[in-house]
């Protein structure tokens, strides 16, 4: 078996220990056992006077394999008590010979665990350096929980390790992570000589384990864990992992690093398994979701999108253009007279003031922002562009006109795209001869901030046009899902029954606040009927008439909307829904709303005998999430995504489906096809269409096939390597 670690030894006597293993040089067992066998070799050699320590191909690590996961380790290695990974970095802090990290590209995970086991780090400059196990389920596993804080202090440690965000070599360098940031040209020679001034000790040698200077006092570390442990309960109220790795702070805070270390180890034990294996699938599920067969794979080079027209400067399209500018990319700004243009205008502006506020952009990326933004009311500058993305109300004679316009007054290569959320793309196209470049990119509101990007493809999109999407959305930080033309399209279509399984509901006699609470606790962070208030109710009324047209025979008419309406009430936007909403605090339900709510019981008349339906918590939530798991499965088997686990990251990116259950399908798929089939069956029985099971999920429940197994003829295989 060939070997992935090779040592080197100079005449000045350093020995460069390198790994390798692309793309990302992740480690494995293997890595890992090799390497210890290095360090004995070089400690038993004595012309070796030191060690650095670095990766092949310009990354030092992405951390441990994620594909191992769950499979089985051995444990002992040196010290019995630590687990191989954490052993194998005391070994390199307690050597006789000191190490010195050499770090490119990355050290993410155990590939900076590794680091902070080394006795200085030398890093080129933006370097990504970070713990971001929690992501995957899991805690830091190498020492991390341990290490970090006591080389950047406990505070900032929790935050990256909390948020799983991580730092640029720069500002490691500011927090004492890092040593020195020198070139790529310059980085082995530097830290050669490192290596060697720590060994004749004109340089410090310090083993991170044992610090204690940037700890703080004890009571002040347990302050900042505190405070630490009441957010992650709110914010990560399903994530074991993160009061876990709080746990092992703690433990080292208080009872010294090595005793943190013991801690750890018992922590990375399969406690959190659940939610690491739906983490760790959905991780790789975002990997498999930017190959698109017979677009990312023939050799198409993307083209450069400078400057995009945005058509539209309401909520989607204030959006659109926010998220464009904040990622350098120059839009014009159509409206159709100045005071909406304004508002459009207005409406960028406060975006970006609002992520201003928070802190996550600063006042000059703000100015920059707003530099590159040009508002019009023609399309003289439409000439320009690279790019329309239409933004305007649904309606089908507004859209096919604008379409109709674009082909006139833009220049052949210009991408047409649509932001419709619901509208056929033929139908949108019909009155033009772009088909070829007609496609559609569908944000989730808030546009600027939801990561999701559908974009949706007709039998006559070319590749180019799809590839060149798929870059500008990950331009603009946006994962974007390539789906097949269909009313809806992917998530829309699959989600729709999310909210009439919820009105189903109300009519059948559960309260509705019951409803948003439960849907909460599952882990959708709002309910269906705040959503809607959230939404607008016009948005919704304007959707379901597209999507009752298409899929009518299992459409619930609920007649409550409207009847909201005619009480005045028009959700957020007027601060009068199902909640109240009032500048400053949180949204109240609203008594007020349960008369209406009589009055639309009355008129539906779906209540068995005129009498509510009696139903626990867990039947509530389901007979809410099956059938959008029914209507995933039709989603499936007429090929509108690539794989089943294409729909796991568009539920969690573009409905905030928790990713702590992996994605719709998984979830689905945990439950058991069988479970949903039968208690669909069932309730179709009861109730009506709305819940008759499609064919697909009969079949799969009927065979015992999980539904993530690809059909035969129209999904690749999901990537999920579980
Ligand atoms: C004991 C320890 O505490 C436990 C750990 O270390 S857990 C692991 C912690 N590390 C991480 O979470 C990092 C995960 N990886 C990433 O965030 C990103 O892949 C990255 C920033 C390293 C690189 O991003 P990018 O350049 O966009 O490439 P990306 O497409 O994501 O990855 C390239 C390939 O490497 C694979 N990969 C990345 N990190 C991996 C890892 N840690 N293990 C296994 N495979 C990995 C990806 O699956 C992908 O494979 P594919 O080409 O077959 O789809």
């Amino acid at each position: 078996m060939s070997s992935n670690v090779s040592m080197e030894i100079g005449s000045d006597g350093v020995a460069v220990i390198k790994f390798s293993n692309p793309p990302v040089n992740a480690l494995s067992f293997k890595i890992i056992e090799e390497l210890k066998e290095k360090y004995v070799e070089a400690m038993n050699r004595n012309e070796v006077k030191a060690i650095v320590l670095t990766g092949e191909g310009g990354r030092f690590c992405g951390g441990f394999d994620i594909n191992s996961f769950g499979k089985e380790k051995k444990t002992g290695g040196d010290d019995s008590k630590l687990s191989d990974e954490q052993s194998l970095v005391n070994t390199i802090e307690e050597a006789k010979k000191p190490t010195v990290a050499a770090i490119e590209g990355l050290a993410l995970g155990g590939g900076l665990e590794l680091a902070m086991g080394c006795h200085a780090r030398i890093a080129t400059p933006k370097v990504q350096l970070g713990l971001p196990e929690l992501t995957l389920g899991i805690i830091p596993g190498m020492g991390g929980t341990q290490r970090l804080p006591r080389l950047v202090g406990t505070s900032k440690a929790l935050e990256m390790m909390l948020t799983s965000r991580p730092i640029m070599s720069e500002d490691g360098k500011k927090l004492g992570l890092i040593d020195a940031v020198v070139s790529k040209e310059e980085l082995l020679t530097v830290a050669r000589h490192w290596a060697l001034d720590i060994a004749e000790r004109r340089k410090p040698w310090i083993s991170s384990l044992l610090r204690t200077d940037k700890l703080g006092s004890l009571a002040e570390a347990r302050q900042v864990i505190q405070v630490a442990r009441e957010q992650a309960t709110r914010t990560a109220p399903n994530m074991p992992q993160h009061q876990a790795c709080l746990d092992a702070v703690e433990e080292g805070v208080v009872f010294g690093g090595y005793s943190g270390l013991l801690k750890e180890k018992e922590l990375t034990s399969p406690t959190v398994l659940y939610t690491s294996k739906s983490l760790v699938h959905f991780f790789f599920a975002q990997r498999a979701i930017s190959k698109v067969p017979n677009v990312t794979d023939v050799g198409l080079k993307p083209r450069h999108i400078k400057k995009v027209a945005v058509i539209g400067g309401g909520l989607m399209g204030s959006g659109i253009a926010t998220a464009l500018i904040l990622s350098n990319i120059f839009v014009v700004l159509k409206e159709i007279n100045p005071m909406y243009l304004q508002k459009g205008i207005k409406a960028i502006e406060a975006n970006l003031r609002s992520l201003l506020a928070r802190g996550k952009i600063t006042e000059d990326k703000v100015m920059n922002a707003l530099s590159i933004l040009t508002g019009v009311l023609d399309y003289s500058e439409f000439r320009h562009v690279d790019l329309v993305i239409e933004a305007v109300i649904e309606s089908v004679p507004l859209k096919q006109s604008i379409f109709h316009e674009l082909e006139k007054v833009c220049s052949q290569n210009c991408i047409l795209a649509t932001n419709t959320s619901t509208i056929d793309l033929n139908i949108i196209g019909e009155k033009t001869t772009s088909q070829d470049r007609i496609v559609g990119a569908h944000f989730f509101s808030p546009a600027h901030v939801m990561p999701l990007l559908e974009i949706v493809r007709t039998d006559k999109t070319s590749a180019q046009v799809i590839l060149d999407l798929m870059t500008v959305g990950k331009a603009i930080k946006k994962v974007p899902v390539i789906v097949e033309n269909c009313t809806g399209f992917a998530v829309n279509r699959t989600f729709f029954p999310y909210g009439q399984g919820a009105h189903i509901l109300v009519h059948l006699g559960v309260d509705l606040f019951r409803i948003d609470r439960l849907v909460k606790e599952f882990g959708i962070p709002i309910g269906p009927f705040q959503l809607q208030d959230v939404a607008g109710y016009g948005i919704g009324i304007a959707a379901g008439k597209v999507l009752a047209s298409a899929f009518g025979d299992r459409m619930f008419k609920s007649p409550l909307t409207e009847l909201l309406m005619k009480d005045g009430r028009n959700g957020k936007l007027n601060g009068k829904g199902y909640y109240t909403y009032e500048k400053g605090s949180r949204p109240k339900p609203d008594p007020t709303v349960l008369p209406i709510i009589e009055k639309s019981r009355k008129l539906a008349n779906i209540m068995p005998s005129g009498k509510p339906v009696s139903l626990t918590d867990q039947e509530i939530v389901e007979m809410i999430m099956f059938p959008v798991v029914n209507e995933a499965c039709r989603v499936m088997e007429e090929g509108i995504v690539l794989r089943a686990s294409d729909l796991d990251v568009a539920s969690i990116l573009g409905m905030s489906f928790p990713s702590y259950r992996g994605g719709l399908i998984f979830w689905a798929d945990s439950v058991g096809a069988t479970h949903i089939y039968s208690s669909l069956k069932k309730w179709s029985e009861a109730y009506g269409n709305f819940f008759r099971p499609s064919k697909f999920l009969e079949e799969r429940a009927k065979k015992g096939i999980p539904l993530s197994v690809p059909t035969s003829t129209s999904q690749t295989g999901s990537k999920s390597r579980l």
